[in-house]
């Protein structure tokens, strides 16, 4: 296969860009060649991260895109909202492919991005050159690109419950109702009142509903597969634990079908893609089933009485929630096996 392919990270010292040198540290096609830190440029990162401690001896670099070019091929933008619409255009402009695991360049129009991220938009000519990187469901589209949109962790764990069964017209999209719960690590590094220890711990709370900024993009997905406008109640939850995404899905079922039609459906959709996993019959998935790695499980259970089904998906919001998607969306733009550097088991227990 060649020399490694060298990779920077901007955003570096945030819990996405920390989880993304963990999984690429085992990578064996990729070398990452440049940390970067908008704030503590020539710093050890294990300054802030000791249990990086001779695993990253270097000194952060800063953002200055020439720098960047000389040192990497991709660059994983792993920032908060509002500086990859800045950022990647120039990137791109000097021949770097970029995979931004932030929501700038998820949703295709610019106008939806300013109303729910409040922040200005990216251009449209760059809206619509990013692919929407949900690798299980449209990584043909991946190959090659140069600009990748990671979904978010949410929209992830959410939209892979839920595609199978709205593709197939199997359940009403008119129905579909979303009860999301999230780890704390969701929210990033950064310390706020509402995740500090005493707010989280013994706490469960729903926040930013009907206004969370994942509600567009899941929105934007199922109207696509169900080829008509799909609008949706989707309601999140900070839950008392580090890592971990629980989507919580019920519809109305078309049609008379049982939890084994719904995991045979859903066994064919994902056949061959190794990272979601469909449980048997009356087996539901929990957070802990895929903490720390690549998977995303789910479950069904189908209510005759109500005619709805209640479809529960769970990702590790880290990993396939966010530096893990970028990573297999790196192996799927280069061409390479989607599984490189990824196939770890779950941390158990
Ligand atoms: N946490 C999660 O589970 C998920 C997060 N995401 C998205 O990934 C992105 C990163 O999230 P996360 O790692 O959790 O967040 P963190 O807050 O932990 O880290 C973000 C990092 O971005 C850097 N940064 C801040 N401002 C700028 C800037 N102006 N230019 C460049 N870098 C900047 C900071 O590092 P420094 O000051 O050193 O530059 C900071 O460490 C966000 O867009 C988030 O929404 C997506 C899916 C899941
Ligand atoms: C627990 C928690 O606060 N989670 C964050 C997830 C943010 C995220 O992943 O941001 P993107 O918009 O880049 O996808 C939230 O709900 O906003």
């Amino acid at each position: 296969m060649g020399s490694k392919v060298r990779a920077a990270i901007v955003g570096s010292t945030g819990y996405g860009g920390v989880e993304l040198i963990r999984l690429l540290a085992s990578h064996p096609q990729v070398e990452v060649t440049s940390v970067i830190s908008s704030s503590s440029a020539g710093t050890p990162i294990a300054e802030g991260y000791p249990h990086l401690t001779e695993i990253r001896t270097e000194l952060l670099d800063g953002i200055e895109s020439a720098a960047i070019r000389a040192k990497a091929d991709v660059v994983f933008l792993a920032a908060p909202a509002g500086v990859a619409s800045k950022l990647a255009p120039e990137l791109l402009e000097i021949g770097l492919k970029i995979i931004d695991v932030s929501g700038d360049f998820r949703l295709k129009s610019p106008a939806l991005y300013e109303e729910w991220y409040q922040k200005e938009p990216a251009g449209q000519a760059h809206l619509d050159r990013a692919v929407y990187g949900l690798a299980e469901v449209f990584g043909e589209e991946s190959k090659g690109a140069d600009l990748i949109a990671n979904p978010g962790c949410y929209p992830t764990a959410t939209l892979l419950g839920l595609i199978p069964a709205v593709a197939e017209g199997w359940i009403d999209p008119a129905t579909i109702i979303i009860d999301a719960k999230s780890g704390v690590s969701g929210a990033g590094r950064g310390a706020s009142l509402g995740t500090h220890y005493a707010e989280i711990n013994e706490n469960f709370k729903a926040y930013k509903v009907n206004k969370h900024q994942h509600i567009p993009e899941i929105e934007q997905v199922l109207s696509r597969v169900a080829g008509k406008p799909v609008t949706t109640t989707f309601t999140t939850h900070l839950v008392p634990m580090t890592r971990g995404i629980m989507s919580t899905m019920y519809a109305s079922i078309r049609g008379e079908r049982s939890d084994r039609d719904f995991i045979d459906l859903y066994r064919r959709y994902y056949e061959g893609r190794c990272f979601v996993r469909v449980r048997g019959e009356g087996v539901l998935p929990a957070t802990k089933e895929v903490f720390g790695s690549n998977y995303c499980d789910i479950g069904f259970a189908v209510d005759r009485r109500t005619g709805r089904v209640t479809v529960v998906s769970v990702i590790d919001n880290l990993v396939k929630g966010a530096a893990g998607q970028a990573v297999q969306n790196l192996n799927l733009l280069m061409g390479w096996d989607e599984k490189l550097g990824l196939e770890f088991v779950p941390v158990y227990p």
